[in-house]
């Protein structure tokens, strides 16, 4: 795939307004995801290697929030189970006509992927042996996240796997800010300028809630996941797994 530079934030903007998953975005979205989340070709690698060694036999698997459906080829690279069926929901329609031509381009194994356009408040999770949500959570209100949690736990068998991703916040200010820095240094060792990093900062501000690793801890444990770990972290970006 020929990836198109993300100019977004490049030149000043008159107004800001708040960041979405539109056409635009849609248009530059692998340069853009790959040059702003640091590890992020590393995180979806692994997600697949993680996906294969849970995924069992006739269940589904779910990739929450999958935008152009990266997780979804990690994971049907890698799974080599029997009647394993894919489910990849954004609410994004730019999102997901994309997503449905990648798809299509891809014959890598036989399993099959439904796309799915909607909130992931409204999916149907069941029959789950693997779900993930790869930076999907960090954009649901707060108020929606335990629920959304809850269904997940309900929706998998047990042994099944939760592997989320998120950008974090830090309590202390100091170790906050840190991450934070270092994040904008590596965003600006991708090319971006110091005024795309700050517009695009201030766009994303109502949009991208991120919380403490122990809010996600402790969310994770009031739904019923007895075992949770962190198994990826590059500054104030991590990975966490929990299993059913
Ligand atoms: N309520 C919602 N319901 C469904 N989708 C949503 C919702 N809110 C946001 N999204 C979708 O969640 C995705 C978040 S990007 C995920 C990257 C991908 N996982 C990847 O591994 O490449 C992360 C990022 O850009 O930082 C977007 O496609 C939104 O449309
Ligand atoms: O760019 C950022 O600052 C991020 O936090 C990551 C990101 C990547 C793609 C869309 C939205 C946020």
């Amino acid at each position: 795939m020929v990836k198109k530079q993300d100019t977004i934030y490049a030149a000043p903007l008159e107004q800001m307004v708040d960041f979405r998953f539109d056409e635009k975005v849609v248009d530059v979205f692998p340069d853009m995801i790959q040059r702003s989340v640091p590890g992020y070709a590393t995180l979806i690698s692994n997600i697949g290697i993680l996906a294969a060694k849970y995924a069992v036999d006739n269940s589904h698997c779910y990739d929450l929030g999958c935008s152009l459906g990266a997780v979804t080829l990690s994971m049907r690279q890698r799974i080599k189970k029997q009647n394993c069926q894919i489910i990849a929901v954004d609410n994004s329609p730019a999102m997901i006509e994309k997503a449905h031509h990648i798809l299509l381009a891809d014959k890598a194994s036989d399993i099959g992927v439904q796309l799915v356009c909607e909130d992931i408040a409204d999916t149907v999770i069941e029959n789950a042996s693997v779900v993930v949500m790869n930076f999907t959570l960090q954009f649901i209100p707060l108020a929606q996240r335990q629920t959304l949690i809850n269904q997940i736990y309900k929706g998998l068998k047990p042994g099944g796997i939760l592997i989320l991703s998120e950008k974090l916040a830090f309590a202390d200010t100091n170790i906050n800010q840190f991450h934070i820095d270092a994040h904008h240094d590596f965003k600006r060792a991708n090319g971006y300028s110091d005024m795309e990093i700050s517009q695009k900062r201030t766009a994303l501000e109502n949009v991208l809630i991120p919380e403490s690793l122990e809010q996600h801890q402790q969310r994770l444990r009031a739904a019923g996941f007895g075992f949770t770990e962190k198994w990826y972290q590059c500054f104030n970006f991590v990975s966490m797994v929990a299993i059913k």
